[in-house]
């Protein structure tokens, strides 16, 4: 273990806890999944770290599961929870936990919607490593006494200390897979539960129809707790409809909220509006909460609720950026049905632009096999817009690796490159991709043979960083002359974090 306590000694101990890729093959072979003792064990570590799960009910959580739309549903009720912490509150302090990150670990913890600093992350970091340290067997679990908790376990248990230290009287957590079994269900009491869209995605953890993936999502509904959810597939609303009953969970079904019609939801594309019915619906029922005098108008969304979700900021979901000769559209969808949504985004965005010229797909995707299957909808969306039928003109599969130079060190690391890695680059580190599949470009292959039957004519190139996919756009685009290039970058929020990082520099944050 490290033996300083600087910020970086704590991403260096953090990334410690990654699950290393040999182990996850293994337990894949295995069929090992997570199951009822990944609750208990989080029950055992949060005694270990000092509090009950009766102690989490300080925190006020809304709680959201779901296959897509999480982050956005929990960064709109966090948006509009702001407005009255500015306005005095209730609440006075507002806790934000989501995942993955895009460019820093911090981002996953954010106190009044601001990543916490690196002081206090390494404070609270291992204030946590200490108690864990030093109350090896205080767990009633055998199974994680004197044992430390993997990564994103890790970081809930630290959010929890961290809120509760911090009085946090509103806290909004994302689910990190799942929810039945997810670390974030230690929570017993949350003043809601909401399930944003359900679809397919993390099939091994979860299981490979929407029913099944509807189960786990399912676990975050609580008796006493009201629960929320949109419009779903069929098999996904029976599922929903028969656990709340066996729970006896009051769950609502909403239906687009007609009070957002004059809301600039951006971008104003149905699933986004689905989203932002949810979170107001969590966002309401947490205000009454915090404040049983709070009963807005029928007909209107109080004028917080309409700052909140216009002005909301969460990065890396359909962010337009234009640069001299390229307009690059940034999108982290990576899942069949979120592509197509990000596909029919950039086709919109193109059409709105009169000066748009060839279109460049820069994609990743690194170690799901079932990535290859992304492709299809992502593809034939493009071409199916445009009138002539052209798809893409240029298309980049690159790897997850950001810098050319430093390669590795900078990017999805080796476990020996661990300890070398600088205090920026460590946030990126990740031990649980393949090594040798992304130095031979082994899935990006795949990707271009798919590619090559999809669009036959498209210019299909393999870049082995991100920073070189982008100098590739930017050097196609100067060679086309007169219209900026569209660029699409999508597939990973790897990959996204990565190229904003590249184009923002140091302001990415
Ligand atoms: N309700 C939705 N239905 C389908 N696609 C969506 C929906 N909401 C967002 N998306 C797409 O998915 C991308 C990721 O959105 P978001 O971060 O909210 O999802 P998430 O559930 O947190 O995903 P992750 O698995 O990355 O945690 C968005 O950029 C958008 O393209
Ligand atoms: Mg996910
Ligand atoms: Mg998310």
């Amino acid at each position: 273990m490290a033996t300083g306590r600087t910020y970086n000694d704590a991403i260096d101990a953090l990334n410690s806890l990654q699950t290393p890729y040999a182990v996850i093959e293994a337990r894949r072979k295995a069929g090992i999944r997570p199951d009822a003792a990944s609750v208990r064990e989080m029950r055992a570590y949060l005694a270990r770290i000092g509090y009950a799960p009766r102690d989490l009910d300080r925190l006020n959580i809304v709680h959201v599961a779901g296959t897509k739309g999480k982050g956005s549903t929990c960064a709109f009720v966090d948006s509009i929870l702001a407005r009255y912490q500015q306005k005095g509150g209730p609440p006075h302090r507002v806790g934000l936990f989501t995942s993955p990150h895009l460019i820093a670990v911090r981002e996953r913890i954010r106190i009044n919607s601001v990543p916490i600093s690196e002081e206090l992350f390494a404070k609270y970091f291992f204030e946590v490593w200490d108690r864990l340290e030093e109350n090896k067997d205080v767990a009633a679990d055998a199974a994680v006494s004197g044992s430390k908790p993997i990564y994103a376990r890790y970081l809930t248990l630290m959010s929890y200390h961290v809120f509760l230290s911090e009085g946090v009287d509103a806290a909004v957590y994302e689910t990190g897979i799942g929810g039945e079994f997810d670390a974030t269900n230690v929570v017993e009491r949350p003043v809601a539960s909401g399930i944003s869209t359900l679809g397919i995605d993390h099939v091994f953890v979860l299981g490979d129809t929407v029913d099944k993936i509807a189960w786990h999502k399912a676990g975050i509904m609580k008796p006493g707790s009201p629960a929320f959810t949109i419009e779903q597939v069929p098999e996904a609303a029976e599922v929903l409809k028969k656990r709340a009953v066996e729970k006896g969970v009051d769950l609502r079904f909403l239906d687009i909220d007609p009070r957002l019609v004059d809301v600039k939801i951006r971008p104003g594309a149905t699933f986004q509006k689905k989203n932002a019915t949810l979170a107001v619906a969590l966002a309401g029922t947490a205000l009454k909460r915090l404040d049983p005098s709070f009963s807005p108008r029928p007909d209107a969304l109080p004028q917080e609720f309409v700052d909140g979700l216009e002005q909301v900021v969460w990065r890396g979901r359909c962010e337009v950026k234009d640069e001299d000769s390229v307009v690059w559209h940034v999108d982290g969808a990576h899942t069949v049905d979120s592509l197509k949504m990000a596909a029919r985004w950039f086709v919109g965005e193109c059409a709105n632009r009169s000066e748009a010229g060839p279109k460049v797909l820069i994609f990743n995707q690194q170690g799901r096999t079932e990535a290859v299957d992304f492709l299809d909808g992502l593809c034939n969306t493009v071409k199916n817009a445009d009138p002539a039928g052209k798809g893409f003109e240029h298309v980049i599969f690159c790897t997850n690796v950001t810098y050319a130079a430093t390669g590795y060190k900078r990017g999805m690391c080796q476990l020996s490159d661990v300890a070398r890695a600088d205090a920026n680059s460590a946030d990126f580190v990740n031990r649980q991709h393949n090594p040798a599949d992304i130095a031979n470009m082994t899935q990006q292959r795949v990707f271009a043979e798919r590619w090559k039957t999809l669009d036959p004519s498209a210019n299909i190139m393999l870049i082995p960083s991100i920073e070189e996919a982008l100098n590739t756009a930017r050097s196609l685009a100067e060679k086309e002359g007169e219209k900026k290039a569209q660029a699409l970058i999508t597939g990973s929020l790897h990959l996204v974090g990565g190229a904003l990082g590249i184009l923002e520099g140091a302001d990415a944050l």
